[in-house]
């Protein structure tokens, strides 16, 4: 999908909402455990109350590879029954990858060319050519991890190098590198504070920002400086909407969790 097309989806249904598919299945209603692909069951069922909520869908491959074949197979699933469905959803592999040159493009290949996701996050640590791989893909989008959501981030992301932090020098040095114009970035939404001095080093690419709902990041907060002239944004839940209810009603009490979400949304783009 390219940025044109996700900016129109976003105009459209009024919302820059991305719903986080992170299957547990320790917490999923329990009869849905008897049947064939459970994984698959729950997100299909989300996927179909929600999907005109939300511009997004980003399963954590975490979750999937934490039950060996049948969470692959389930992914596959997943993403075949969205692009099927619904191709004018974005979809976001949040695998965190990046490696050597040659490993990248390993990656880059599964994501992009097998899986057929429209991004993928990706760690910048090894540096550029462990990113570039992720470039070369058109309409393929490489989603850096700038200033994340934990605790953790301080340890390194906010500490300074010659005088600037980590996650400036993370954002600035990337938009020098060979098709840069395919790079979005994550930046938590525990993090609203940073968004103003971020928008002055990137004003028109796309962030990601996970942390709302469970970690308690707020909509309002990530918009004050956050929002760009194309919106800019998209915001991730997972857990606050997909175990809204772990009773049958569960899709049903999702899609209500991401209706407040969305309209939060609304109201912030009919101020723009
Ligand atoms: O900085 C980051 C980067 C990624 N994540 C991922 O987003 C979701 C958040 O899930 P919630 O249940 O809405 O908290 C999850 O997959 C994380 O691994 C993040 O939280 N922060």
């Amino acid at each position: 999908m390219t940025t044109t097309e996700l900016i129109s989806q976003i105009k459209k249904k009024k919302s820059f909402l991305c719903i986080g598919l992170d299957v547990d299945l320790e917490k999923i209603p329990q009869h849905l455990l008897a049947k064939e692909d459970p994984i698959f069951e729950f997100n299909k069922a989300i996927i179909d109350a929600t999907h005109h909520l939300a511009v997004a869908y980003k399963p954590n491959i975490a979750f999937y590879e934490a039950y060996g074949i049948e969470g692959w197979q389930a992914l596959e699933k997943t993403i075949s029954y969205l692009n099927e469905k619904h191709p004018d959803i974005f979809t976001i592999a949040d695998a965190k990858r990046g490696d050597i040159g040659n490993t990248s493009t390993r990656y880059a290949k599964a994501f992009f060319s097998d899986l057929n996701f429209d991004s993928i996050t990706v760690a910048p640590y090894m540096g550029e050519d462990s990113v570039v791989p992720f470039l070369e893909f058109e309409n393929k989008h490489t989603i850096l991890l700038a200033l994340t959501s934990n605790r953790g981030a301080f340890d390194f992301q906010t500490k300074k190098v010659d005088g600037e932090e980590v996650y400036k020098k993370v954002l600035q040095t990337s938009q020098t590198w060979k098709n840069h114009y395919n790079l979005m970035y994550v930046v938590g939404a525990t993090k609203a504070e940073y968004f103003a001095e971020i928008r002055k080093i990137i004003p028109d690419s796309f962030i990601l920002v996970p942390g709302v709902g469970a970690q308690g990041g707020s909509v309002a907060e990530v918009c004050k400086y956050g929002l760009n002239e194309n919106v800019g944004l998209l915001i991730n839940s997972a857990r606050g909407i997909i175990y809204a209810s772990s009773e049958e009603n569960f899709a049903d009490a999702a899609a209500e969790k991401a209706k407040e979400l969305q309209q939060e949304m609304e109201s912030v783009l009919e101020k723009m």
